[in-house]
């Protein structure tokens, strides 16, 4: 990091910082009123009260929906497995999963495990700007459908999938619909009262909650079999003495979430366009995924002939924190699934990067990413002309001379 600079944090899709509210919520939950919330006594029923306030926000948080309906759960991956398994157990006579070539590895990983189980799974395409094939999703549907598992927001490239309308059409087929919303909620308004989707999975550390928390929303009526068995928490749902601090957490995410999500969201948009502009005005380099469709505070952008690794290097080495491609996958260098699912040739593909801001985002950190990466991504391309070898990380991640 540079002297006494501040970091910058453009990394909010992978997670968020905590908010000091929420610390500040969940803190006696760990000291003073540490009760089990089964417990009869005084100590539990505060737990019991802090629970039970914990889902009416949860609730709140996606438009009035009935307490019953939110099971908490351990984060949006347990929330999406119970959801997707919960649908095989219990709907007679249908066996069949339908999904996206660009879901989150938290439904990838599961459908492809199923598949080796003899699952018959249909994962739907997108094109290159991300938009997923409506009609190949309808072609997929059918009497053998358990359940369709669409997500509502890439955590790659923001592209929004038009869940609200698909849900529609998966009851039309008498299937179960989920979408997995973690990187929806707290971003764009949700409102489940009148909608056909059964099922939703969210997670509480995209939305300046804790990690390890998250909820299962479950439709009224919907059958459902536990993913955990044990104790008769969560209504039967969820067995284990439940995460009392965590719940706290997610509870006040939510209602800084309901609060603050419509002036944010507007903010953090401009915030993004600028950022973007400011990048995309050096030239070699495009933004992928729908622009005209995608989350208010994503960017996904791909600098020709340069490595991405090395820029989220050179940025990190500037203090400031960015990611390539999806969190889960960087790191381990296999190229991102869903970048590939679009079909962005491998040579564009190298130089992705993803910037995602937050409601603590400022014009400031905007501007000094701009001005950073300017700077990085001309010397960068200097150094490649000058070695005239082809890209690679190796050379890119080099000491650049300033
Ligand atoms: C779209 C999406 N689904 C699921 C998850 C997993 O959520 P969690 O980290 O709470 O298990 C993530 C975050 O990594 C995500 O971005
Ligand atoms: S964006 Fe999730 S850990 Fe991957």
């Amino acid at each position: 990091m540079n002297g006494d600079q501040m970091p910058v944090y453009l990394d909010n899709n992978a997670t968020t910082r905590t908010d000091p509210s929420v610390v500040q919520a969940m803190l006696p939950f760990f000291t003073e009123q540490f009760g089990n919330a089964s417990s009869a006594h005084a100590f539990g029923g505060e737990a019991a009260a802090a629970l039970k306030q914990a889902r009416r926000s949860v609730q709140a948080l996606l438009g009035n929906a009935y307490d019953h309906e939110i099971v908490f759960t351990s984060g949006g991956t347990e929330a999406n497995n119970a959801a997707i398994l919960s649908a095989l157990a219990t709907q007679d006579g249908r066996d069949e999963i339908v999904t996206t070539s660009v879901e989150h590895s938290a439904v990838l990983a599961l459908v492809e495990q199923l598949a080796t189980r003899g699952v018959k799974t249909h994962i739907i395409p997108v094109d290159a700007h991300g938009w997923l094939d409506v009609e190949a999703f309808r072609c997929a549907l059918g009497p053998r459908t358990a359940i369709a598992s669409i997500m509502w927001a890439n955590n790659e490239t923001g592209t929004i999938f038009p869940v609200e309308f698909l849900a529609g059409l998966a009851r039309e087929a008498g299937a179960l619909f989920h979408t997995d919303a973690v990187q929806a909620i707290g971003k764009l308004r949700v409102d489940l009262r009148d909608s056909a989707i059964d099922m939703l999975s969210l997670s509480a550390h995209k939305l300046h909650g804790p990690k390890g928390m998250g909820a299962l929303y479950l439709r009224k009526g919907t059958k459902f079999r536990p993913l955990i068995w044990g104790g008769s928490q969560e209504r039967r749902r969820r067995g284990g003495t439940e995460n009392i601090p965590g719940i706290v957490g997610l509870g006040r995410a939510a209602e800084l979430a309901v609060e603050r999500l419509e002036p944010e969201r507007v903010r953090i948009g401009a915030l993004r366009d600028r950022l973007e502009q400011g990048i995309l005005h050096n030239g070699e380099c495009l933004a992928l995924g729908d622009v005209n469709n995608r989350l208010a505070n994503t960017a996904n952008i791909a600098f020709d002939h340069l490595e991405g690794e090395a820029v989220v290097h050179h940025l990190n080495r500037a203090g400031i924190a960015v990611s390539l491609g999806s969190a889960c996958s960087s790191g381990s260098m296999v190229p991102s699934h869903v970048l590939r699912a679009m079909q962005v040739p491998a040579w564009r593909m190298r130089g992705a990067v993803r910037f995602s801001l937050s409601r603590e985002t400022t014009v400031a950190e905007v501007d000094e990413v701009v001005c950073a990466l300017s700077d990085i991504v001309a010397r960068l391309r200097a150094t490649s002309r000058e070695s005239g070898a082809p890209p690679s990380y190796a050379s890119q991640s080099r000491e650049l001379s300033w």
